[in-house]
């Protein structure tokens, strides 16, 4: 090991820092130590995970070892940005990422396979291959936009309604109201009809009882992942908590939602193939009769898995963003209109996106702020040079997306929202990754930027989103979100209060 850690010093240039043993290891020993820093019990201390490490890295520098939770090797923690250029240009053609311990334990229980976002090496490859065309590059991606037009027109007419329905001071803007739920069952419409072909009718006034079954699992087993991330594996392989007991019920019911709303799109399409023209899943057996019933049906679980909450919880973040910003509320809203038409139920199409460049701005600035998504990480194939410091191959590396973010040294007063800040060229590259990086990127990458600014583009020609506070709390779930319902409130654009109460 010391070895190795002098062969990195010789390696690494500008000539780093003599590094001793000690400094090469700059130790935490394990995160239950460090947790201390931020919290008393454990199930918070996994909710706070994203502080903790915040904490961690104004303590002990952007290069840590540190012991995270269900794994018995130390991990190296990072946030420098070039550190995290090293590592990340050391994956190799094939990046490994430890998955989720739960998920991949109830996979391989259920003799199905990993899927494409735990799966790892030349099976990762096979199946990223078969789903990276159809979804990853932005003309294709882009040509989904129709898809998502009338479930995004809906929406807007639910949250038209409930402003009336909820009550004079709601419809005013005074007054918050749940528009969460909508955006929740809007997100798995999109990414329904994206990737299975088909709507699921969540934002229909009485919906299946397939699809209710749909939502409740997505939302416990991001609920649940939380409270299950720090407890002992024995605990919740032998289900002897209620969370791994819950959590287990979602993986399962969401598998197989997804199983029969999948027979039904391939039944369809094989009485009349022109039905899977211009769907992901037409796509992909197109393209690849490689991968197996199997593995299409645990890529498309991953799909809607990561597709949905991280989608709607950064849209919730930036109608807030927007909401304690009005000059940028007003710059987007008049962008949109000179692009699109100020009709509300106007839909967009590929060629208005390229136009939509504030807009781009205004996401990449808010996902800046607010990672919902606040760590990444590879394993190291091989022994690679990481800030100066030799990392032996087979260590896992974190990079700390959420820290560096907000790291003065990278973004001028980081705690401002600022979207204009992205027109200049000399943003390090590294420094905001809330897609992650390299052929391991999201691969929903280009879908999420399109359904946020169709969802945007819709919003703002309909509505004012009116001051609100910032959310308060946020915890660690899988992804990052606000405990408390998001405080935000609208009101139908151009009304008064004395208008929009008559
Ligand atoms: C704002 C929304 C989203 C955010 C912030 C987000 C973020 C991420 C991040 C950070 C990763 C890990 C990347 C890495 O390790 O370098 C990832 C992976 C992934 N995402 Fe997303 N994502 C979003 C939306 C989506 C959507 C809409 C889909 C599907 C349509 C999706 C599907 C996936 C899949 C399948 C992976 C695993 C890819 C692989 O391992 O090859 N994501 N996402």
């Amino acid at each position: 090991m010391l070895a190795l850690h002098r062969r990195a010093r010789a390696r690494c240039a500008p000539s780093p820092s003599p590094l001793t043993r000690s400094r090469a290891c700059p130790c935490c020993r394990s995160l239950d130590r460090v947790s201390s820093l931020g919290a008393s019990s454990p199930n918070k201390t996994s909710q706070k995970f994203h502080l903790v490490l915040r904490k961690v890295a104004a303590k002990y520098g952007p290069i840590v070892r540190l012991r995270t939770p269900g794994s018995d090797k130390d991990a190296v923690f990072i946030s420098d940005a070039d550190a995290v250029a090293d590592a990340l240009r050391s994956e190799g053609p094939t990046p490994i990422r430890r998955g989720l311990p739960t998920w991949i334990y109830f996979r391989e229980k259920n003799k199905v396979p990993l899927g494409v976002a735990f799966a790892n090496g030349e099976e990762w490859k096979r199946m990223r291959s078969a789903i990276q065309t159809p979804i990853f590059p932005p003309k294709n991606a882009h040509a989904y936009c129709p898809t998502i037009g009338p479930a995004t027109v809906q929406a807007m007419g639910i949250i038209e309604n409930e402003l009336r329905c909820a009550g004079p001071r709601t419809l005013t803007g005074e007054e918050t109201f749940a528009i969460e739920n909508i955006v929740m069952r809007w997100s798995i419409e999109a990414v329904s009809g994206i990737v299975l072909g088909q709507q699921l009718g969540a934002l229909d006034d009485e919906p299946t009882q397939l699809t209710r079954d749909m939502i409740s699992a997505v939302n416990a087993a991001f609920a649940t992942t939380g409270p299950i991330f720090l407890m002992p594996e024995f605990v919740w392989r032998n289900q002897l908590a209620s969370a791994a007991r819950e959590h287990f019920k979602a993986l399962q019911t969401a598998m197989d939602v997804t199983n029969k709303l999948m027979t039904t799109t391939l039944t369809e399409c094989a009485k009349d193939p022109a039905k899977l023209h211009g769907t992901f899943l037409g796509h992909v057996l197109q393209r690849d009769a490689t991968l197996t019933r199997d593995e299409m049906l645990s890529t498309a679980v991953d799909l809607l898995f990561a597709g949905i909450d991280t989608t709607s919880r950064s849209l919730l973040n930036i109608m807030n963003l927007l909401s304690r910003h009005p000059e940028a509320q007003t710059k987007l809203r008049n962008e949109i209109i000179a692009v699109v038409g100020a009709d509300p139920n106007a839909t967009l199409d590929a060629t208005h996106l390229a136009k939509l460049k504030y807009m781009k701005n205004v996401i990449k600035e808010a996902m800046r702020l607010y990672s919902v998504v606040p760590i990444g990480g590879r394993i190291l194939p091989r022994d690679a040079a990481v800030g100066g410091y030799l990392i032996p191959a087979d260590t896992e590396v974190m990079f700390g997306m959420d820290v560096m973010s907000h790291d003065p040294k990278y973004f001028a007063d980081p705690d401002s929202f600022d979207p204009d800040r992205w027109d200049a060229k000399d943003i390090h590259p590294f420094a905001s990754l809330p897609f992650g990086f390299g052929a391991r990127m999201c691969v929903g990458r280009r879908i999420a930027e399109m359904e946020m600014t169709v969802f945007l583009a819709h919003l703002l020609r309909k509505f004012e989103i009116m001051p609100s506070p910032p959310p308060a709390d946020l915890v660690f779930n899988l992804v990052i979100a606000n405990e408390k319902p998001m405080p935000l409130k609208f009101r139908p654009l151009g009304a008064t209060t004395a208008s929009a109460t008559a």
